[in-house]
């Protein structure tokens, strides 16, 4: 493993949550689109962040990154980061898959990835590993790519770094359905590296990935627990999340 600059603020593994969210409100031009939102995330595994269109999934992201006016407390690994500017949370190794899947389309796949290279010892034999396709197109400009290689190239932007949590934000979204299975597998490997807080909408992707889930309603959370107690529930998943689990119909 790699030792990043601030390794030695880094708290023992399986020491608590490594995100403790607590009376998070956020504001976007001064209207309240999260509201008093606690909730947790294990250093382990894959936690699913939840609800129907527009109940604060996004905004909850931006809100632990300061990217949005916001109050209350964000702790990472016991240590406080809401006074943080961005970049420093970032710095202390919170990774970001933004929902547009922001590449440099004018860069080839390679300088998209170098740039992206903030450790000392870049995990780039890790990432050709899970992204052979971005290996066999590291010359290609990211421009001319598929949604999918997009996507692909974001999230290996994100895991080239070591961080202690990574944000992702609905990356199987307007995806084929085996893009989606491809970028699905690739997050279930990142997971066992690092620990997740997933915005999704895919019921499929939830189960294969999800070990606890949060649900938003309204800008705040409505659920919170492990997401077989949710998926297991047709009602409560159809009330919570509008949408019927595809995987038990066929
Ligand atoms: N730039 C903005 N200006 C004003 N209101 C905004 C802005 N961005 C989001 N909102 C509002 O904030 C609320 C929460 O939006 P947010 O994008 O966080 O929800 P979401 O759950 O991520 O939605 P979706 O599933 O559609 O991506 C919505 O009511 C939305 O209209």
């Amino acid at each position: 493993m790699t030792a990043a600059s601030d390794a030695s603020a880094r708290p023992a593994p399986g020491a608590g949550p490594i995100l403790r969210v607590a009376g998070l409100t956020g504001r976007i031009t001064g209207q309240t689109v999260i509201e008093d939102v606690s909730f947790e995330v294990p250093a382990t595994g894959v936690t699913a962040l939840l609800g129907r269109n527009g109940v604060g999934k996004t905004s909850t992201i931006r809100s632990i990154l300061g990217l949005i006016e916001r109050t209350g407390s964000v702790e990472l690994g016991g240590i406080r980061i809401d006074a943080m500017p961005t970049h420093r949370i970032v710095q202390f190794g919170v990774g970001y898959v933004p929902e547009d899947r922001e590449v440099f389309a004018g860069l080839t796949v390679a300088e998209n990835l170098r740039l992206a290279e903030r450790d000392a010892a870049p995990r780039r034999e890790f990432i050709a590993r899970l992204f052979p396709d971005l290996v066999a197109r590291r010359d290609q400009r990211a421009g001319t790519l598929s949604g999918g290689q997009q996507q692909m190239v974001s999230l290996a932007r994100a895991l080239v770094n070591e961080n202690r949590l990574l944000l992702v934000d609905e990356p199987t979204k307007g995806l084929a359905p085996r893009i989606v299975d491809e970028v699905a597998a690739a997050l279930g490997e990142a997971a066992r590296t690092v620990p997740i807080l997933l915005v999704e909408q895919n019921l499929h992707v939830i189960r294969a990935l999800a070990d606890r889930v949060v649900v938003l309603s309204g800008g705040r959370v409505v659920f919170a627990g492990a997401a077989s107690e949710l998926l297991d529930d047709e009602e409560r998943v159809q009330r919570l999340l509008g949408v019927h689990d595809a995987s038990e119909a066929a």
